[in-house]
Parts: C-alpha cells; structure tokens; sequence
C-alpha cells in the first residue's frame, strides 16, 4: 500500500511496550510519512535503555502507559507488550475511553484471550519488512478504522485483510529455517545455508504467484521419473513432512 499521510490531526498512535516490535512499527510510520513524530508516543515499562532509539526517531515518551490514553483524540493504541498482554490491557481498560482504537500484535495469544481483551481490531504483524503483515477486525471495530490501522501498518510492509484463524498459519512459516539447518547438517556454512534456503523459497513462491499455478503442478512440473527432485520429496513424505506442517500451522491457531 501506498503510504498516505493521514491529515486528521486527532488521529495519533500510542505505542504500549517500546520493545523490538514497537520500535519497527514507528520507524516505519515516521519515514513513510504517515504520521509525524509529534502524533506517536510511547511510554517506558522498566528499561529506560528502551527510549533511547524512539529519542532518535523524534517519536515523544510520556512518563507512563496510561498516559498514552488520556488525550480525547482517536488514538489508535498498540499493544507490543512482552509477556502479559492480557494483564497489561486490563490494567490500562480504565484509562482507555470509548474513541480509542486498540491493535494488538501479540504473537500466540489464544483468541480467549483477545476476546477478554475486546480489542476492536486484531492486526497480527509478522515481520513486516520481509513478509508483510495480516489482520483482521475485531467485532465493533468499523470499515473505517480498518482502513486508518491498514494506512498505520501499511508503512512498514504490505498489509492484507484475513481471518484471523489465519494468524498462526503465518506463524507457521519457518520453512526458511528448517531448510538452512538441513544444508547446515549436509556440511553447508552457516550463512551460505540461510541465504541458499531464503532464495529458494523466494524462487519458489514468486514462480508460485507469477504462474497462478496450483502447488501440485509446479511440483509436476519440475520432477523427471527416477530424478533427484522426486527422490527429495519422497523422502519428505516419508518423514510424515506434509503432515507435520499442517499441525504446526494449526496448532498455532
Ligand atoms: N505479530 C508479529 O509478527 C510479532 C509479534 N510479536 C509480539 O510483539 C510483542 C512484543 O515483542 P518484541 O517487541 O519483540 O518484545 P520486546 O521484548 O522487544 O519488547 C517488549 C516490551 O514490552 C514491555 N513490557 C513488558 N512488560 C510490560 C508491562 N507489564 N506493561 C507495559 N510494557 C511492558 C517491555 O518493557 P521493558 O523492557 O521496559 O520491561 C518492552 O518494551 C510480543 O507480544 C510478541 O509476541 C513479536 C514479533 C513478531
């Protein structure tokens, strides 16, 4: 997406936990443009060390994270908090009035859990940069906050709308890892091992999108009888692979 300024100068966002996460997403919002430094806040949990890349940006620190609710301005309020994001959001419910808009990006928290939360929008980030991003809103949440989140995380990488029983699937995704460690194992140097796997699956998922073809054809398409294409596969297979996969994804869900 496009990254588009937002104008309305009642919309800020407030960051609640100024870890790794957090720290990604203002980056992202600050050099895109979208909202200037002075619409961004975040406060301080415990590590005073963690303000000091927010400093740089320009982005403000507010003494503490109730603070980053109390203005009567449609914040939209982001919850990077690690670990406890259900406390801390019930913590903060007194502070928070009607107006605000709450995300949250907590990875693995059961949708119990973001129910108890009430959160009007889930958006699930996962590294943004590299693979862009999914969410999905909440029940009162409106077309047109999906549309002001998506504008937000939109800066730091593309965004789709999903399902949310969709979030874990992303999760899912550590082919890139499991194929580094198998070259690893095969006598392959450390990062000539991930950058081979990270190519790989970028070869084979843009092959995948250009094509428009089903998974199934593309396979077909690239094993001969007898080849070592279908000698890796079957080995796949044997070791129960695709099933394997599959659990993951769900099991993350
Ligand atoms: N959706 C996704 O794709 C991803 C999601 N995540 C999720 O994002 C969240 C943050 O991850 P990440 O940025 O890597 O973690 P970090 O450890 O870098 O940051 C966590 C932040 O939370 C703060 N914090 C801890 N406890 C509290 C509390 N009780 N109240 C307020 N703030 C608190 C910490 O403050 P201090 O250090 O001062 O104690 C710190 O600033 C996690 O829930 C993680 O699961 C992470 C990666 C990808």
């Amino acid at each position: 997406m496009e990254a588009v300024p937002i104008q309305n100068e009642s919309v800020k966002l407030g960051l609640v936990g100024a870890g790794k996460m957090a720290k990604s997403i203002a980056r992202g919002v600050v050099q895109s443009g979208v909202l200037p430094t002075q619409r961004i806040s975040t406060a301080i949990y415990s590590n005073p060390n963690r303000g000091v890349a927010f400093q740089s940006l320009g982005v403000s620190l507010l003494p503490y994270n109730s603070d980053l609710s109390l203005p009567p301005s449609r914040d939209v309020i982001t919850f990077s908090v690690k670990p406890q994001l259900k406390n801390v959001v019930l913590q903060l419910r007194p502070f928070l009035s009607k107006n605000k808009l709450l995300v949250s990006i907590a990875a693995g928290v059961k949708l119990k859990d973001r129910r108890v939360c009430d959160f009007e929008v889930f958006a699930f980030v996962q590294k943004p940069k590299r693979h862009g991003a999914i969410m999905s809103l909440g029940g009162a949440a409106t077309e047109e906050d999906g549309e002001l989140v998506a504008k937000l995380f939109g800066s730091v990488g593309k965004i789709w709308r999903a399902g949310e029983k969709l979030f874990g699937a992303i999760t899912g995704l550590r082919a890139i890892e499991a194929l580094a460690d198998g070259g690893v194992a095969a006598g392959l140097p450390q990062e000539l091992a991930l950058g081979l796997a990270s190519q790989t699956v970028l070869g084979a998922a843009s092959v995948a999108i250009k094509s428009g073809k089903h998974a199934g054809q593309l396979k077909d398409d690239v094993t001969s009888p007898g080849g070592t294409s279908i000698a890796g596969i079957h080995e796949l297979e044997k070791s129960g692979f695709r099933g394997g996969v599959d659990e993951y994804c769900c099991g993350c869900c």
